[in-house]
């Protein structure tokens, strides 16, 4: 019981609302002509090819006989693509539908009951992605009833495969398999964002996110079990993500990239926007303590590969200054 009020005080959740009626659609126009890659029109994602994103066995990461092939094929998906999807990861395929449907009953919910977790001026914690001001956000909203109840067991089950993922992205490395927790700090935290992307009667205009990296460690997403959106940009060209209902998407985020001094990389995603179908996630961030320096690990900054990254507290912090600027966060990181 300890520790799950001790985890609960570190699981925030941050709400970001897309609807339809608030959409404001003309502030969300991209510009098409401006994206500079091929396949930036959502219009044209069906025609996009599928991302062939590695499967990664997690309960062979912590199996010594077999765990050697399993950390080279991790190794080999967070220094190319920067993602794959975890199968075997120990939370029950039951858990992750109730995630889903009680994002989902969130949503539903009139906007009155949810205007009371609207995100407070200046924090990164609540619902709507606009700033607002004089509400008070609580920790989870009480409304579904059981929505703190799933998500403290959810909360529970993605902070052990935390441990399991950085412990094996340390061995991977060939490192002391605590150095990635132990620069993350004893408080390090997981942030929760639930994402709804309404219907949108103009795919081909509006985005559901813009293109962007993560400016966490790792990122875990629970994808939608029907409807497809996520996209990631590989060697100029988007790819589409495929849904897989069993498996997490794990993504290597800009302080993995920091911390093994670029070797990991942090993919460039958005998500578009779909005529007929709504869609949701849930994004875990794994972010370390806001108090702890982060910056390349020792050991992989030599002559060959000199350090490429500054020392930064509160990457999340300098990740949502640089963004508001226009400005990509991990090149400001860059020494
Ligand atoms: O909706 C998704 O699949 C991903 C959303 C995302 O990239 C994010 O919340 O950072
Ligand atoms: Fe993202």
């Amino acid at each position: 019981m300890a520790e799950v009020e001790a985890l609960s005080k570190t699981v925030k959740a941050l709400f970001i609302n897309r609807e339809e009626e608030e959409a404001e659609a003309e502030k969300h126009i991209c510009k098409v002509d401006t994206e500079a890659v091929p396949g930036g029109v959502p219009a044209a994602s069906a025609s996009l090819p599928l991302m062939d994103i590695p499967i990664i066995d997690f309960s062979l990461l912590t199996s010594p006989s077999s765990s050697i092939e399993e950390l080279q094929k991790l190794l080999q998906a967070l220094s190319s693509g920067g993602s794959f999807q975890a199968i075997n990861h120990g939370i029950p395929t039951t858990l992750l539908d109730k995630v889903r449907e009680v994002t989902h009953q969130f949503y539903e919910l009139p906007s009155k009951n949810k205007l009371n977790y609207c995100r407070e001026y200046g924090k990164p914690e609540g619902y709507r992605s606009d700033i607002v001001s004089e509400h008070q956000v609580p920790e989870w909203p009480d409304k579904p009833e059981t929505f703190k109840e799933i998500m403290h067991e959810y909360a529970m089950r993605v902070e052990v495969m935390r441990e399991v993922l950085f412990k094996a992205m340390a061995k991977s490395l060939k490192l002391n398999e605590n150095c990635f927790l132990e620069m993350c700090g004893e408080k390090a935290m997981l942030v929760a964002r639930f994402n709804h992307y309404p219907p949108c009667p103009r795919p081909d205009l509006i985005l559901g996110f813009k293109p962007h990296s993560d400016g966490s460690v790792m990122s875990i997403v629970l994808q939608d079990k029907e409807v497809e959106g996520l996209q990631f940009l590989k060697d100029n060209q988007w790819y589409r993500v495929p849904i897989n209902p069993q498996a997490l998407l794990v993504n290597v985020g800009d302080q993995a990239q920091i911390m093994s001094n670029g070797i990991f990389k942090s993919p460039i995603h958005k998500v578009v926007t779909n005529s007929k179908r709504q869609r949701i996630s849930v994004v875990v961030f794994c972010l370390p303590n806001s108090e702890k320096e982060i910056e390349p690990i020792d050991e992989l900054v030599n002559e060959t590969r000199p350090r490429l990254y500054k020392k930064l507290k509160d990457y999340a912090n300098f990740y949502i200054q640089n963004y508001q600027q226009g400005k990509t966060p991990l090149e400001e990181a860059i020494i």
